[in-house]
């Protein structure tokens, strides 16, 4: 009798839960509930209250109803009992953070604070705390805090800590009504097992943890500000638990909710990008997975703990059990395409895309492919949403050099997916400079998957192969992976990861290939884009900045206008 495993990836638009057979990783059932009231990066839901630049939250009431609509359809659309599901994972987008009262309640859903912005969570890309990431970089660099390697040199202001910071600035009040800062991946295990565990992934990637070390110290954390001297005690105390383990079991009040059994198995909370690396098949060290979506991560597995330049994080246990776990990122891909489609695309293309059937992107996509390398004569950087690797800056913004008035929205939409590939190459030759090996790249997530045009550009401008992930939905079937593992081979799961990725991971048989002639001009127009990289954001021309800083000035002086 088949048994199943069910895993929810939380993305940063919705949430997915897909049912999949143990032994085969054959996905039988998927369902995608949009969140309720998505992104907020203008208004919390009262509508009256508006949010400052660079904020981006969440509604956690949201994330229960991604289980309570998808798991019961996933389990009506493949007609199985709840009986034959073993087991449950979760990922999530991190760092996604939000504070709780000590009944585990988010302070947004109380009276008290329902109208307060720094009660929700705050999302992944919520930037708006990089004044807290540069006091705390500065520190750190100053006192010679060894963790800072860990992070590439940088403590990025999509972080736990300058999060953290940020409330005790600018809401203290908030701030001394949490009992506990969480991660949004380990709340939700929380709703379902009754427990507060935290994943030892968010907790070494986000959290400045280490397996040895621990948190940063008391000294550390009093020379930000006395009042964060005793944080971690105080705000971050629970139990930190292995990738790889077994949260605990569904409680009677969240089995019911979401329609499966008491007592089924529930895997620790995982996050969308280091999840999809076994479901891939990738449990050794030297294959490099890129998760393209809104963003893109890079994740890689190493023997040893090596510093690379503003790489993301090394953390042991971090993604496989026994093996470092590196990761870098992109701040900004397909939101990248998403921004252009919507302010930069004139209306007979929509018209003619409507005609055709295709949605933008595609036809954007199908005109692009008509251009040879190089022929458009324009080149960007990947900034949009600031640089998350290697320069770990989110003031950082957008660049697009040679326009002129022939330039056409494909050739435009083309200069914005070769300057991602550029970024990942920057991402790539830096792991290779500090000694940590990529000899293969596989890519996943939404953009792997529609855009054959973007992986074929990779390709070559990566000068390698590129494999696909057969799954439309890499990092539930992980998730599912995981809630098997949790599950364990006694109840018909796996006693390990590394035997779930043997039966379950899946490829496409296509792989991308370097175009030899494309690839050469490519390695021309990178190294003008290693130039304009360096130029912008290595401190020569701080025009970004200045501007940003001239925005924030003209920004107050007409709030100043309007109360006078
Ligand atoms: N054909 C396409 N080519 C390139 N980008 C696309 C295409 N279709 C959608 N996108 C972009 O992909 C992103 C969504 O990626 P997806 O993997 O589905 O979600 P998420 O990142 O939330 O997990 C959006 O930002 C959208 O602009
Ligand atoms: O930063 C991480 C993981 O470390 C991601 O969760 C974040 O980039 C969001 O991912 P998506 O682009 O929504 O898939």
């Amino acid at each position: 009798m088949a048994k199943y495993s069910i895993g929810v990836d939380y993305g940063t638009q919705s949430g997915r839960a897909v049912l999949v057979e143990i032994g085969t990783g054959k996905e039988i059932a998927t369902a995608v509930k949009p969140y309720t009231h998505g992104v907020m990066d203008e208004f919390l839901p009262n509508g009256k209250t508006k949010l400052e630049n660079d904020w981006a939250l969440q509604h956690p009431t949201d994330y229960i109803e991604v289980l309570e609509t998808t798991i019961p359809d996933v389990l009506n659309q493949a007609k199985i009992s709840a009986d034959d599901v073993i087991g449950i994972g979760i990922d999530f987008t991190a760092c996604t953070v939000l504070p709780i009262n000590t009944y585990g309640t988010p302070l947004c859903l109380t009276e008290e604070f329902k109208d307060h912005p720094h009660s929700f969570v705050k999302l992944w890309k919520h930037h708006a705390a990089q004044d807290e990431a540069n006091r705390l970089n500065e520190i750190a660099e100053a006192r010679g805090e060894k963790f800072l390697q860990r992070y590439g040199g940088k403590i990025s202001s999509e972080w736990l800590v300058p999060k953290l910071w940020q409330i005790l600035n600018e809401a203290p009040e908030i701030y001394a009504a949490t009992d506990q800062f969480v991660e949004a991946t380990d709340w939700v295990i929380y709703q379902l097992t009754g427990d507060l565990k935290r994943n030892s992934c968010t907790a070494g990637y986000k959290a400045i943890w280490h397996k040895q070390d621990g948190y940063p110290s008391q000294e550390f954390f009093k020379a930000l500000d006395d009042r964060l001297e005793n944080v971690i005690e105080e705000k971050l105390a629970s139990e930190i638990v292995p990738i790889g383990s077994k949260a605990g079991e569904l409680t009677e009040q969240a089995a019911k909710l979401i329609g499966l059994n008491p007592g089924t198995a529930v895997a620790i909370a995982n996050v969308d990008a280091h999840v999809a690396v076994p479901a891939v098949g990738i449990t050794e060290p030297g294959k490099l997975l890129m998760i393209m979506g809104t963003s893109t991560c890079h994740i890689l597995l190493g023997d040893e703990e090596k510093v690379v330049p503003g790489m993301c994080g090394v953390v042991e246990d971090g993604v496989i059990p026994g093996l470092m776990g590196y990761e870098a990122g992109q701040s900004c891909v397909g939101d990248h395409f998403e921004w252009f489609t919507e302010n930069c695309v004139p209306a007979s293309y929509y018209e003619e895309a409507e005609a055709k059937g295709v949605n933008i992107h595609v036809l954007l996509t199908e005109k692009a492919a008509q251009l040879q390398v190089g022929e458009s004569g324009l080149i960007a950087l990947d900034w949009w949403n600031g640089n998350r690797s290697t320069l770990v800056d989110a003031d950082l913004t957008g660049v697009l050099l040679g326009a002129t008035l022939l330039t056409k929205p494909e050739e435009i939409y083309r200069a914005l997916i070769e300057a991602t590939a550029y970024g990942t190459r920057t991402i790539v030759e830096a792991f290779r400079n500090s000694g940590v090996p990529i000899n293969e790249v596989y890519a996943c997530g939404g953009i792997a998957e529609k855009n054959a045009l973007m992986m074929q550009i990779y390709s070559d401008v990566l000068k390698m192969d590129i494999k696909i992930s057969a799954s439309s939905q890499t990092p539930a079937l992980g998730s599912a992976m995981f809630g098997a593992v949790a599950a364990g081979k006694e109840r018909g799961g796996y006693d390990d990861i590394k035997d779930a990725a043997k039966e379950m991971a899946r490829l496409k048989d296509d792989i991308y290939q370097p175009k030899q002639q494309n690839a050469q001009i490519y390695d021309q127009l990178f190294t003008e884009y290693a130039r304009l990289y360096d130029y912008f954001g290595r401190g020569e021309n701080n025009v970004m900045k200045n501007l940003k800083k001239i925005k924030k000035a003209s920004v107050s002086q007409a709030k100043t206008e309007i109360t006078q």
